[in-house]
């Protein structure tokens, strides 16, 4: 097996490297020959290697967390940076995209060993390949344990996973927003996406690179997404029963003298949005990951299961939350070893708000989980 990091002889902050991580093995049989793993880091990593901290991007995030020495803002920009609560002036702070994601890391678009797109071929990975296939970076990387591991959504989900399959290397876990497995009711939103992929025109299995993209499907996979992502008291207030005018010939052309409801027209935006910076097969991988999200699969009661990690644990929750109630993160934080407190953030954005709300969460983390 191969091993290689790019190296550089000055740290880039905030800059994507790639590390060749060997063939790996898939928790559901199947078998990547050849792994690549984008990832970035911000800050230095000291003598000792004491200060390494993990953030674990969700569904559609990437490796750029905030940022560098680029000038292109990151997803957790105010959380992550010198002086933040995530302080890259003390922490070696790295962030690695998920295997089968589409921002550099071997997915479903990647060259298969024939030299063709995975496309349909590409295996099932689970959260728990992530957390091996990241592990080996850390090998790498020369981090036997992290001091902090940290992530919202499905990144909680890869925080925990790590946290429970590598005690000893994960000293410290904030899980955000998401419970110790996905429920029916988010798997089912979940299954409505990735059917709205499959049934686009020009979906082909899984096979459209070289050909046209399936954008109606991801778009309507992220309008469905986006809607549970945020609160009907935010979309009444923003958007209420407002009128939209057409904006495009286009759309004058199809609507007439009808226009669109305001909140349609946003919807809109954020499906379109999507279709231009993420891969439909990536959307479905990476999504089909969080549906088999199960921190007990094979390991016994949630109890049993949970009692495997060492690591002190933060769990946060949006109070207006609608696809991951704070009462999941309670229960997470019941059955983890020791006293865990739910830190709750409060806002009426919903599930979004742990990467709008800042300002709660990096206080929460500051003061109860970072020192
Ligand atoms: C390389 C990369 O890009 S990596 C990207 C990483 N992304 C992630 O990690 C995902 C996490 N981020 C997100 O999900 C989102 O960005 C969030 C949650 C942080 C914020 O959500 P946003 O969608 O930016 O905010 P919000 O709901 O206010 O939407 C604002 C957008 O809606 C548009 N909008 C608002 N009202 C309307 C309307 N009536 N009609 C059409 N568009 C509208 C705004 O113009 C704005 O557009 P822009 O984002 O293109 O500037
Ligand atoms: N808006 C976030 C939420 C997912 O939890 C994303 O797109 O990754």
């Amino acid at each position: 097996m191969t091993i290689t990091v790019s190296r550089t002889a000055v740290p880039e902050n905030g800059v994507v490297r790639f590390a060749s991580i060997g063939g790996l093995q898939l928790e559901a049989g199947g078998f990547l020959p050849e792994v690549t793993l984008a990832y970035e880091t911000w800050g230095t990593l000291n003598a000792d290697r004491s200060n390494a901290v993990l953030i674990e991007h969700a569904l559609t995030g990437s490796t750029h967390v905030t940022r560098g020495d680029s000038d292109e803002p990151g997803w957790w920009e105010q959380l992550v940076g010198p002086g933040a609560p995530v302080d890259t002036d003390k922490f070696f702070v790295v962030s690695v995209n998920m295997v089968g994601g589409c921002y550099g890391s071997t997915g479903p678009s990647s060259p298969a060993p024939d030299g063709k797109p995975w496309g349909s071929r590409f295996p099932l990975v689970t959260l728990r390949d992530s957390a091996a296939a990241e592990a080996r970076l850390a090998d790498q990387l020369g981090i036997h344990s992290w001091f902090a591991v940290l992530g919202g959504s499905m990144g909680g989900a890869r925080a925990l996973e790590w946290a429970v399959t590598y005690p000893e290397r994960v000293q410290r876990c904030a899980v955000i927003s998401i419970g110790a497995a996905s429920t029916a009711e988010q798997i089912a939103f979940a299954q409505a996406q990735t059917l709205a992929i499959r049934q686009d025109a020009n979906f082909n299995d899984g096979d459209y690179y070289g050909g046209p993209f399936p954008e109606g499907g991801l778009a309507l996979a992220r309008r469905i997404a986006h809607i549970t992502y945020r609160s009907a008291q935010e979309f009444d207030g923003r958007f209420g029963r407002s009128a939209q005018a057409p904006e495009t010939p286009f759309q004058a052309a199809a609507l007439g003298d009808r226009g669109r409801y305001q909140v349609e027209s946003y919807l809109d935006h954020q499906g379109n949005k999507l279709v231009r910076r993420f891969d439909a097969n990536s959307y479905i991988a990476i999504t089909e990951a969080l549906m088999s999200h199960d921190v007990c699969r094979n390991r016994g009661s949630l109890r049993e299961s949970l009692g495997l990690a060492s690591a002190r644990f933060f769990v946060a929750a949006v109070d207006s939350d609608r696809l991951y109630f704070p009462s999941q993160s309670r229960e997470l934080a019941a059955a983890l070893p020791g006293e865990v407190d739910v830190h709750l953030i409060e806002a009426p954005i919903g599930h979004d708000g742990f990467l709008t709300e800042i300002g709660q969460l990096g206080s929460q983390l500051r003061n109860a989980f970072l020192v």
